[in-house]
C-alpha cells in the first residue's frame, strides 16, 4: 500500500450482508417497486447489480434483462468510471431511446458516481437500489436500507465465514 487509505478503510464502520438478509431485501424492495412498474426490462449494472436483478426480475415477472458493464472500484479503490458494455440497441429501443419503462437495477448506490453515468444514459429510467448512501440517494428512485456515509457494505458474494476475535480482546 502507499500510506493512502481505502474507501473501505475511510469507511470505517462495517455493515455485513447474508445471503438471507440479500434476499429478503430485495424481495421487500419488488414490493415498493411493484407499485410503479409494469417494467419492460430490467437493466442490471454489473457486477453488483446482477444478484439483485435477478431476484426482482423474478419477482415482477420480467424476463428481458440487459446489462450495462460499468468498472469503478478495484475492491475498494474507486477510480474513473469505465462503461466496459452499454446498454443493447434492444433494450434501448424498449425504452423509447430514454430509458421509459426500463428498471435499473443496482445493490448499491455510495458516491452516486456510477448512478449518475447511468442515468444520463436512460433519463426516463426508474433507478431501483437496495442500499443507498447519503450522497449518492437523490439519485435513486427506490431503495430500502440507507446506511450512513461512513460505513462499507460487506455482501455476501464478497465474503466468507472466518474467525472473529470476541470484542474484549478489541475486536470491532
Ligand atoms: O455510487 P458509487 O460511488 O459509484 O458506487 C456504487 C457502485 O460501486 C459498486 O460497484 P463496483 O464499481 O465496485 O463494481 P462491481 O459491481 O463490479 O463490484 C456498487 O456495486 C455500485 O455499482
Ligand atoms: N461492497 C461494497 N462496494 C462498494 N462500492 C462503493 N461502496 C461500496 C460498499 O459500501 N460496499
Ligand atoms: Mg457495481
Amino acid at each position: 500500500m502507499n500510506g493512502e487509505l481505502t474507501a473501505q478503510e475511510r469507511a470505517g464502520k462495517a455493515f455485513p450482508v447474508s445471503w438471507d438478509q440479500f434476499h429478503r431485501d430485495c424481495r421487500a424492495l419488488t414490493w415498493r417497486l411493484n407499485e410503479v412498474g409494469p417494467f419492460h426490462a430490467v437493466i442490471a449494472i454489473t457486477r453488483g447489480g446482477l444478484v439483485p436483478a435477478a431476484i426482482v426480475a423474478r419477482e415482477l415477472g420480467v424476463r428481458i434483462i440487459d446489462t450495462v458493464c460499468i468498472a469503478s472500484y478495484d475492491h475498494d479503490k474507486q477510480g474513473d468510471l469505465q462503461v466496459l458494455k452499454g446498454i443493447s440497441d434492444a433494450a434501448m429501443k424498449l425504452g423509447g431511446g430514454t430509458g421509459k419503462g426500463l428498471l435499473i437495477v443496482d445493490d448499491l448506490v455510495d458516491t452516486g458516481k456510477t448512478g449518475k453515468l447511468v442515468r444520463e444514459m436512460l433519463p426516463d429510467a426508474h433507478f431501483a437500489t437496495v442500499y443507498a448512501k447519503p450522497k449518492g440517494r437523490p439519485l435513486v428512485d427506490t431503495f430500502i436500507t440507507e446506511v450512513s456515509q461512513d460505513t462499507w457494505i460487506f455482501f455476501p458474494w464478497d465474503t466468507a465465514l472466518s474467525y472473529h476475535p470476541p470484542l474484549r480482546d478489541g475486536a470491532a
